[in-house]
């Protein structure tokens, strides 16, 4: 009996052994995909790769990846090749490299590689994920949909939201206690995408736990296991959609459906029309009779309006405002710059006034250089392509990541980098810069469809506070750590505060 265990022990721990051993040299294996080309490879680590750990992270993925450029390009690379999990990545550095990858030779990268299931998981599948020539379709059909016109139709709709932002600080100022600005700005951020992209009032800044914002905020709270999930997606899409894997849970999905089934029927039945993005959809998709597939593809692309922009937007703005506070000199100059314009438009912020000021793009810009929302880029190739003067060639199917916070960071284009300097972006200081240098927004045919929604929800915003307020930072703020387990770059802890009214 005794020597039946122990041999069936034996046993498992010979199969235990080969398949520690099978899967060692697996890896071991995969690591040496870009041995044969002259390229420098970040050392990969079983099983995670060059990156560190996938689910106990120390620090978000973004400032890895800005680890990795800077430890790249003290060795003089100008490329490199890493590994997450068993995927090859290509990294490039230079910024004629990335120049030709995102614009020149564009359809060859055509793809962000984002996992989406369209059977399972119908708002998955959006402008942001869908690949080739399903993405060029609805891409040309959406562009029109963020013109600087469509734009200026939606300045008095930003700008209301915005002076309820600004009431909302003022209640806040009443209680006498500090208050915190990320939440305040989300619940800015989402009411403009409320109105702008659904057509609905959320007035979460008078009322933080609206059903838009709660659901909204759902979207973002990513767990542990949410964060798995992703990652595999991510990695082995096809297992993924085997598996019917969803990234977005039902419940979420099914509220967004029911928010733009009701504003169909609402514009239909009451034949009304308004200035917004909503508006704009209806129409793209006003030759479809299937109402489910109109509902279905109007909410994907909502979705993705709200997903991609909300936050986005949200957190430019407060890293802008922390900036501002940190820097009341800055502060005090942008003010001066937003009154005396304002002074020449009757004391009215309109379109072509906010096109005017020329600090506020620089305060801008600085902020998305030195806080990009979206710290790293990616594409996938596909058709394999050479990198010029070097023996590399990109494989079909592999990964191009490129790290937008190390590009910012870098003091060969950002000397001092960690100095919030808006005179960075001076029209002198911009032309020293090589192309691709200055990435919030990506680059090429493939870069954000929302960018001049989002600057003007920022600006508009920005605006609105530093004219009324002057604001510093109050102590409860310490030194802000940044979110480690969110995609997107931002702060884990509040920012507070202190607002003194001017007018
Ligand atoms: C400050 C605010 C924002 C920042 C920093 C930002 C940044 C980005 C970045 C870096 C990308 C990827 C670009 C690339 O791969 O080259 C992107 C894509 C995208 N963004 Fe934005 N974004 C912002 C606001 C918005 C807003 C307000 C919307 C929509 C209303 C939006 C919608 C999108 C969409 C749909 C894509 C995918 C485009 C495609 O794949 O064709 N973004 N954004």
């Amino acid at each position: 009996m005794a020597l039946s265990i122990s041999s069936t022990l034996a046993n498992i721990l010979i199969c235990l052994g080969t398949l520690v051993m099978f899967l060692y040299f697996y890896f071991k294996r995969a690591y040496t995909y870009w041995n044969k080309y002259d390229l420098y490879v970040v050392p990969p680590v079983i099983p995670c790769g060059s990156v560190g750990g996938i689910i106990n992270r120390e620090e978000s993925f973004g400032v890895t990846l800005s680890k990795i450029y800077r430890q790249v390009k003290e060795k003089g690379e100008k490329h490199a090749g890493l590994f997450v999990l068993l995927n090859p990545l290509y990294m490039p550095l230079d910024p004629l490299i990335i120049k030709n990858i995102f614009i020149r030779d564009f359809n060859s990268f055509t793809d962000h590689a984002i996992y989406y299931n369209e059977k399972d998981d119908p708002l998955s599948a959006n402008v942001l994920t869908l690949e080739g020539d399903d993405w060029r379709r609805i891409r040309t059909k959406l562009t029109p949909t963020f013109t600087s016109g469509k734009m200026r139709k939606m300045f008095d709709t930003i700008w209301i939201c915005s002076d309820r932002l600004v009431n909302k600080f003022d209640n806040m100022i009443e209680t006498k206690e500090p208050f915190g600005i990320g939440e305040i700005l989300a619940c800015y951020s989402t009411d403009v995408i409320g109105c702008c992209v659904f057509g609905i009032e959320c007035n979460s800044c008078e009322n933080p736990n609206s059903d838009f914002r709660t659901n909204g905020k759902r979207v973002f709270d990513t767990t542990r296991m949410d964060m798995i999930k992703k990652s595999f997606a991510r990695n082995f899409p096809e297992v993924a959609r085997f598996l019917k894997i969803r990234v977005l849970p039902k419940e979420i999905s099914d509220f967004f459906l029911k928010v733009v089934d009701e504003n169909i029927k609402h514009r239909q039945v009451n034949n009304v029309k308004r200035n917004d993005l909503f508006q704009t959809l209806l129409e793209l998709e006003k030759d479809q009779q299937d109402q489910i597939k109109k509902r279905n593809k109007i909410t994907a692309e909502t979705f993705v309006f709200f997903s991609a922009g909300f936050e986005t937007s949200s957190v430019a703005m407060t890293f802008a405002l922390y900036e501002l506070a940190l820097n009341t000199n800055i502060q005090h100059k942008l003010r001066q710059e937003v009154l005396s314009i304002l002074q020449t438009h009757d004391e009215k912020l309109t379109y072509e006034a906010l096109m005017e000021m020329e600090y506020l793009n620089k305060v801008i810009d600085e902020t998305l250089r030195k806080y990009p929302p979206v710290a790293l880029l990616v594409r996938k190739c596909v058709g394999d392509y050479k990198i010029e003067n070097s023996n590399v060639v990109i494989k079909k199917g592999v990964k191009v990541i490129v790290s937008t916070l190390g590009i910012h960071s870098d003091p060969e284009y950002y000397p001092n980098p960690q100095k919030f300097d808006p005179d960075r972006f001076n029209s002198e200081n911009k032309s020293k810069r090589p192309a691709c240098t200055f990435l919030p927004f990506g680059e090429g045919p493939r870069n954000c469809i929302g960018l001049r929604f989002g600057l003007l929800l920022v600006k508009i915003g920005v605006v609105n506070v530093i004219k009324q307020f002057r604001f510093t930072l109050n102590p409860k703020t310490g030194i802000p750590r940044l979110d480690k387990h969110s995609l997107t770059y931002r702060f884990s802890d509040e920012i507070y505060l202190d607002f003194e009214r001017i007018q």
